[in-house]
């Protein structure tokens, strides 16, 4: 038992000049325990043990929370899910955050937001919190690229990628680099089977969004790229409003049906035929596809292809979600000549040095002999096909649909065959309000102009010079009916 007289305080815990009592001794107490610190311990020596503590803490983990970590490589290889992150963390950038980087750079008018790499950034998914802790060694962050960054304007965060500077100077990361995620160990499942694929899918997503598209063309055998300018989108074609909507629907129907084209064992392509007059627009609609879909743009030109292994080495060497165009397939004769045909294969997917002088000697010699066959077209269209990737759309163009192989444009291979034709009253009035300010008192030269459209045909390439000719709407409107009475 124990015996109260050794514990008077405590057996008069309930007065309040007790608690006066212990609180004045512990204040004293602390007073000299600071002062004695301060005076016997050095400063650097102080902030050592406190980052020591605080590192020991923040280590602290509870034991049933579940740690995963992801390195820069796998086994020398990149790792993906290390890139999505880096990716999609900074789209959980929000105001809440008490520590972050910003700055301004000349191409972007907002300011810019990033995580400063040292804090930890709290995600939720299904109701799952997610801690994610960045992993760098400290010699590393001088190397270190740049966070992407968010972009802060009046409505808010906007996900902007990496600023356009650091894209052309990408500076090589280090291979220490990482991330850790730590959850409650009761949903390692959900995070497992849920959480990183939705890290990996937005990540993809950011990446198509951001993406600069590229115009491959050939060159010697082999594909060089280019940023892809094209000013046309949807918005801006001059087009029957239904035809538009039945090549967006096509599109948008081709897109989510990759499930079924697995379940019928068909490559997922589609091909498209764009045939009319020059200058109504078949470059121009290729071009909107190409925005519409964010796909890369591959410009075969046949006039250099020498053999069908070129053509198959080609085709293999377009990436996954791309357009390969064949513009004016009318004028390639080898393919309006089935029988016309010189074997020249050279059976092999990559072209020896001996292989690239052979063709730089054709190309020296153009229309010397016959370079490529039929077959090598069509089984470069389908058969073997689907050994070269998926979500390909093939589009060819000409002016003179009626000269080209139907061979080449039945179903399966020309998915859809879209008549671009001369501009008429619907798609002139897209044109007319792109090009110029109308307002209300052009309605009379315009239904003029509308009525004249209706009996001659005019592409709407010269219409669209027409209406460039003058900044003046009015100025710009006679002259085009000027002219359409005299064409
Ligand atoms: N439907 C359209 N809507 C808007 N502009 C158009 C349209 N068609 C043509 N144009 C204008 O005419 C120019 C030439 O058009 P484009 O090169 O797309 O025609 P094309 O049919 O591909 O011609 P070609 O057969 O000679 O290659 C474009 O740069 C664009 O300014």
């Amino acid at each position: 038992m124990m015996n109260n007289r050794f514990y008077p305080s405590f057996t008069n815990i309930g007065s309040a000049s007790s608690w006066f009592e212990i609180y004045a001794a512990f204040s004293t107490f602390m007073m000299i325990f600071r002062t004695a610190i301060n005076d016997l311990i050095p400063l650097k020596l102080r902030n050592f043990i406190i980052s020591k503590l605080s590192s020991f803490f923040s280590s602290y983990r509870p034991s049933n929370e579940v740690s995963l970590q992801i390195d820069q490589t796998w086994d020398g290889n990149t790792n993906n899910l290390y890139y999505a992150a880096k990716e999609y963390l900074p789209t959980k950038i929000s105001n809440t955050y008490k520590s972050l980087k910003i700055g301004k750079i000349s191409d972007h008018k907002n300011l810019l937001l990033a995580f400063d790499g040292k804090q930890r950034v709290f995600d939720e998914f299904e109701g799952i919190k997610i801690k994610w802790l960045r992993i760098q060694k400290p010699d590393n962050e001088v190397f270190e690229s740049p966070n992407p960054v968010r972009e802060l304007d009046g409505e808010g965060y906007h996900y902007q990628g990496y600023p356009e500077t650091y894209q052309y100077n990408k500076p090589k990361e280090s291979a220490e680099n990482g991330f850790m995620l730590s959850f409650d160990e009761k949903h390692r499942d959900k995070v497992m089977e849920k959480y990183i694929p939705h890290v990996l899918r937005t990540y993809e997503a950011i990446k198509a969004g951001n993406r600069t598209l590229k115009i491959h063309s050939m060159q010697t055998g082999v594909w060089k790229h280019s940023d892809f300018n094209h000013p046309a989108s949807f918005d801006s074609l001059a087009l029957d409003p239904d035809l538009k909507k039945s090549i967006t629907d096509d599109i948008d129907m081709f897109l989510r049906r990759k499930k079924l084209y697995q379940k019928v064992g068909k490559p997922w392509k589609r091909g498209y035929l764009l045939y009319g007059p020059p200058g109504t627009g078949k470059s121009s609609l290729i071009a909107a596809i190409a925005k519409y879909l964010k796909f890369d743009v591959y410009d075969m030109d046949l006039s250099l292809v020498y053999c069908n292994s070129q053509l198959t080495t080609l085709m293999r060497g377009t990436s996954n979600r791309s357009i390969i165009v064949i513009e004016d397939i009318d004028c390639n004769k080898e393919v309006l000549n089935r029988s016309n045909h010189v074997n020249m294969d050279m059976g092999s997917d990559h072209f020896s040095g001996a292989q690239v002088h052979m063709l730089q000697a054709y190309q020296a010699n153009p229309g010397s002999k016959k370079r490529f066959t039929m077959s090598g077209l069509l089984n470069c269209m389908d058969g073997l096909w689907s050994s070269f990737g998926e979500e390909r759309i093939l589009i060819f163009t000409t002016n003179h649909k009626d000269k080209v192989d139907s061979a080449l444009l039945r179903p399966g291979r020309m998915d859809m065959h879209i008549h671009l034709s001369f501009l008429k009253t619907k798609a002139f009035k897209i044109l007319a309000s792109n090009y110029l300010d109308i307002e209300e008192q052009h309605g009379p030269l315009i239904q003029q102009i509308e009525e004249l459209l209706e009996k001659v045909d005019v592409t709407p390439a010269v219409v669209a010079e027409h209406l460039l000719r003058n900044e003046d709407a009015n100025v710009a409107l006679e002259g085009l009916v000027k002219f359409l009475h005299e064409v």
